[in-house]
């Protein structure tokens, strides 16, 4: 439990976020998957990504050096890879869950996935039965819970046509697509988060990408990885909404993962009033540069599902803004909120309604009306990061003490967060 007062200042700093999380995921498994020594630096040490470094030891992988700068890893390949001799563990990370889900589709033997109570409630059939449709036998529990197992072996590739869009899912799929007999193609609704195809094409992979179409072609081997990890766009939101929350603030985020399938956020603050300014530093494989961040006048908005893949993980940061906003904020085509690691929507409403908002959920996102001032309130994550950030970045702006139950699960994606925070916040 923390306790946490309003800040009475602005928010004028440089803040360095740690690695992005979803590039760290893409960075173990497909060291995992290439043959050798991988290198990945500026990696996220926090709880998602050791779940996934977990798993690829038990497939086989050693890790040679681990500092918090530089992972080594040595892999004896995707066709090396050998049967884990226990469950895996996922802990919280969908991310790891699904995307293995598809890699183990190579491994012969049996591989055993489940997770924590959380991820336990997350649906899997979203990858198992497409996965299926390759010929990947696998059981699950009723309505398609972890734990699950999946069976390696022999399987196809064909044309999936998926049902929501999901970079977990598409990458789940394109990881199985490695090892299947045939080319694979994959359909998404909307365009989600493409790192896997932007590494598989950074490591020679045969692969085309098409409007929200991708082809990959099946793999003997796959050459080691050497990668570096910019700064997480999601993370850096946290500060961002603050920056735009906090009446004079100057805010310079150095070094962020800009790839337009995860800028969404920065837009839509910029539609609400704030300024953001970028200058980007690379372009391959993956966009990076450097973000500043002043507040200006925030005015409500209309966040709709073709935008929803773009900033799926930072849909509450807008809702929290839009109580400060003048007008009416509808977010719709958020439905997958509902299946993350808390009920986003309801978790997000609860939260901004016990703090004095006016926020309706909405089954697939919200309706608010705002300005409205925030008051503390006492909070409960329910054990979801995302949650736990969001109603600290409230309490600066809120009235009175705020206290939120669980925000030690902050270390599932950010572990310097509070930290970081309390330097900001004592200034
Ligand atoms: O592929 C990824 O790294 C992720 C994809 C998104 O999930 P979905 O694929 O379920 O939308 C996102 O919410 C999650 O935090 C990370
Ligand atoms: C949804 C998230 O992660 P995952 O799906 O990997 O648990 C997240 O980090 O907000």
């Amino acid at each position: 439990m923390i306790r946490l007062t309003p800040w009475r200042h602005p928010l004028s700093a440089t803040v360095t976020v740690p690695g992005d999380k979803s590039l760290t995921h893409r960075g173990i498994l497909f060291a995992a998957v290439a043959s050798g020594v991988s290198r990945v630096t500026g990696w996220l040490d926090a709880q998602d990504t050791r779940s996934s470094l977990r798993l690829v030891q038990q497939l086989g992988v050693e890790v040679k050096e681990l500092t918090p700068e530089t992972l080594v890893l040595e892999s004896p390949g995707l066709f090396g890879l050998r049967e884990p001799e226990d469950v895996v563990d996922c802990g919280n990370s969908g991310t790891t869950i699904r995307l293995a889900a598809g890699l183990v589709s190579a491994v012969p033997g049996l591989t055993v996935f489940t997770g924590d109570v959380s991820l336990r409630k997350r649906p899997m059939r979203r990858v198992l039965e497409p996965l299926a449709s390759l010929g990947v036998r696998s059981l699950a529990r009723q309505d398609g819970y972890a734990p699950f197992a999946v069976a390696g072996g022999p399987h196809q590739g064909g044309t999936v046509e998926m049902t929501v869009a999901s970079a977990q899912v598409k990458s789940s799929l394109l990881l199985a697509g490695l090892s299947a007999s045939d080319p694979l193609t994959v359909r998404e609704p909307v365009a989600s988060r493409d790192h896997t195809e932007r590494l598989l094409a950074y490591l020679g992979v045969p692969i085309r990408v098409t409007g929200t179409t991708v082809t990959v072609e099946p793999v003997s081997r796959v050459d080691p990885l050497d990668f570096a990890v910019p700064g997480d766009p999601s993370s850096a939101a946290f500060w961002a909404a603050l920056a735009a929350l906090l009446p004079d603030s100057r805010l310079y985020l150095p070094h962020l993962l800009l790839n337009p399938t995860r800028t969404g956020f920065f837009q839509v603050l910029e539609r609400m009033g704030a300024s953001v300014r970028s200058t980007v530093v690379q372009t391959a494989p993956e966009m990076v540069g450097d973000v500043e961040i002043l507040p200006g006048r925030l005015t409500a908005t209309r966040v709709t599902a073709e935008d929803v893949p773009s900033l799926i993980d930072e849909i509450p940061l807008v809702a929290l803004l839009a109580t400060q906003a003048e007008g009416v904020t509808e977010i719709q085509g958020a439905h997958e909120l509902r299946v993350k690691e808390s009920d986003r929507i309801q978790v997000t409403a609860d939260i901004l309604s016990r703090m004095g908002a006016a926020v309706e959920p909405r089954p697939d996102g919200f309706r608010i009306e705002g300005p409205t001032r925030l008051k503390g309130a006492e909070i409960d994550a329910h054990g979801d990061h995302r949650m736990a950030m969001l109603a600290a970045v409230a309490a600066a702006i809120a009235d009175g003490e705020t206290v939120i139950h669980g925000a030690e699960a902050v270390a599932i994606s950010y572990p310097g967060f509070m930290a970081q925070y309390a330097q900001n916040a004592g200034r």
